[in-house]
């Protein structure tokens, strides 16, 4: 959720209960509230007070909010005003964004919007409003793919296009989803993530779009769902291939008219979300298929973006396992560690099916199990042997480049198959090995293999093993 608003707020409004339900909205968010009931207040107290935006209704008696607007341009032009007006007068709206308006809310008002525009102002007065670039500690790594995923999600960054996170379990797509959001103009705004496979249709729905109280058994108060609550900010929709066709018409028309109800409701909503999607399925195909919607397809995929695999980008792999060691030493209040070149030697050789995060796991356990400072190749091996997904052959086989997924460059058709199907085979058996070792107990057989207990299944149905 996002961080608590800090400055001073001044509120006018000649309706009392207005001003009494925003004054407590503001003030629950973090803000200092000052009200004044018409626009000669509000200059006074412009004047007295260390007021960092003012939030002002647009028709009262006496001065308008636009005669107000004038005169806080004209007197206090540091100071942003957001006007607010109901539904019939948004023309006058947007003479007001012309004559100086920081911004406008529509009533009725939205919670989360209404936030929204009011941290949005505060930050543009406090001059931080945009940050056009991720942030360089985001992704390690110095491979030329990765260079190229976040020159992308940069660039992705400042609009609001859909974007489509591809790549295997682990590749870093939540990482890059967060990323994109850090760096959009939407920051200040809500990162609201949906896991789309964990969840049956009817509680997915629900999460998704909310409902009124009374909509089924059960519902004894309404809920947002999580459309709502990313108003002004991102919702990220993972593993989205895992949607059931009744969804995928809904999420459809989500995105395409911005606008649903909650379960049970017939008021129609209107959504200001950025979207970001991902999934590890082969979406192409399910659409060829029939199990995914094209149209769907065509609309979560204006931007898409491929998370190579690591074993497609090795010289990422020892930057990454240096982090991760500081990272787990400094969580475990141990010394720093350092990696002997043979021990980095092992690390680089292996295929890491499960990607950065079972690279991730594999770092933590040699820092809880090790003596240290120094790891060798050995205390590698050692770990190596308790890990059935790992062994010594390196073997790209995935896009390298985030733009499309193309075959790895520099291998012959004939000779990327080979490796592949060898790579498949050895994962394969691993996997059966795992299972085997720990009696058909899936949640052991993932930590046997360093891998996520999603990463298992997902292996399992590649393998045609469920
Ligand atoms: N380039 C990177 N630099 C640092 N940490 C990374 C990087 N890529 C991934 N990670 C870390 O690896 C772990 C897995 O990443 P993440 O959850 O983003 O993967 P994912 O592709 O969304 O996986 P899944 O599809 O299984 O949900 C996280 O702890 C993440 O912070």
């Amino acid at each position: 959720m996002a961080e608590p608003l800090k400055g001073n707020v001044l509120l006018v409004d000649d309706d009392p209960a207005v001003a009494k339900v925003l004054g407590a909205l503001l003030a629950q968010a973090g803000l200092t509230v000052h009200t004044a009931k018409n626009g000669a207040e509000a200059l006074t107290l412009l004047g007295q007070k260390p007021i960092d935006v003012v939030l002002s209704d647009v028709r009262m008696p006496g001065m308008s909010g636009l005669e107000l607007l004038s005169e806080v341009t004209r007197l206090f032009p540091e100071v942003p005003i957001v006007l607010m007006t109901a539904h019939g007068t948004v023309p006058m709206a947007v003479e007001a964004m012309k004559a100086g308006a920081a911004d406008f809310v529509l009533k009725p008002f939205d919670r989360e919007e209404i936030l929204f525009t009011v941290r949005k102002a505060l930050l543009r007065a406090q001059g931080e409003a945009e940050r056009p670039t991720l942030k360089t500690s985001t992704f390690v790594g110095d491979s030329t793919a990765m260079g190229q995923v976040e020159a992308l999600l940069t660039r992705a960054a400042s609009g609001t296009a859909t974007v489509l996170l591809r790549g295997e379990s682990g590749t870093g797509k939540e990482l890059a989803a967060k990323a994109l959001h850090d760096a959009s103009p939407r920051h200040a705004g809500p990162f609201v993530k949906l896991h789309c496979a964990a969840l049956p249709e009817t509680l997915l729905e629900s999460e998704l779009f909310g409902y009124e109280k009374g909509a089924f058994t059960g519902a004894a108060t309404r809920k947002p769902g999580r459309v709502e609550l990313a108003g002004g900010g991102t919702l990220f929709l993972d593993e989205i291939g895992d949607i059931t066709p009744h969804v995928q018409v809904k999420l459809l028309r989500l995105l395409q008219e911005r606008e649903f109800e909650r379960l049970g409701g017939t008021q129609t909503l209107k959504v200001d979300v950025r979207f970001v999607a991902a999934t590890h399925r082969p979406l192409e195909e399910m659409v060829k298929k029939g199990e995914f919607r094209e149209d769907l397809f065509y609309r979560l995929n204006v931007v898409p973006v491929w998370l190579p695999p690591l074993r497609a980008r090795p010289e990422d792999i020892e930057p990454l396992a240096r982090h991760f060691l500081e990272v787990h030493a400094k969580a475990n209040g141990r010394q720093p560690f350092t990696l002997t070149p043979d021990a980095l030697q092992a690390l680089r050789s292996q295929p890491w099916p499960g990607n950065v995060r079972q690279l991730q796991n594999f770092m933590e356990r040699l820092v809880v199990l090790s003596d240290g400072p120094t790891l060798t190749g050995e205390d590698v091996a050692r770990e190596l042997a308790r890990q059935p997904g790992l062994m010594p052959l390196p073997a790209p086989s995935a896009p390298s480049s985030p733009l499309a997924p193309a075959a790895p460059a520099g291998a012959t058709g004939s000779e990327s198959k080979t490796l592949d199907s060898q790579r498949r085979e050895t994962e394969r058996q691993a996997l059966l090995d795992a299972l085997k070792r720990a009696g058909d107990n899936r949640t052991l057989a993932a930590r046997l293999l360093g891998i996520s207990r999603r990463t298992l299944y997902n292996k399992l149905e590649e393998h045609g093993l469920v």
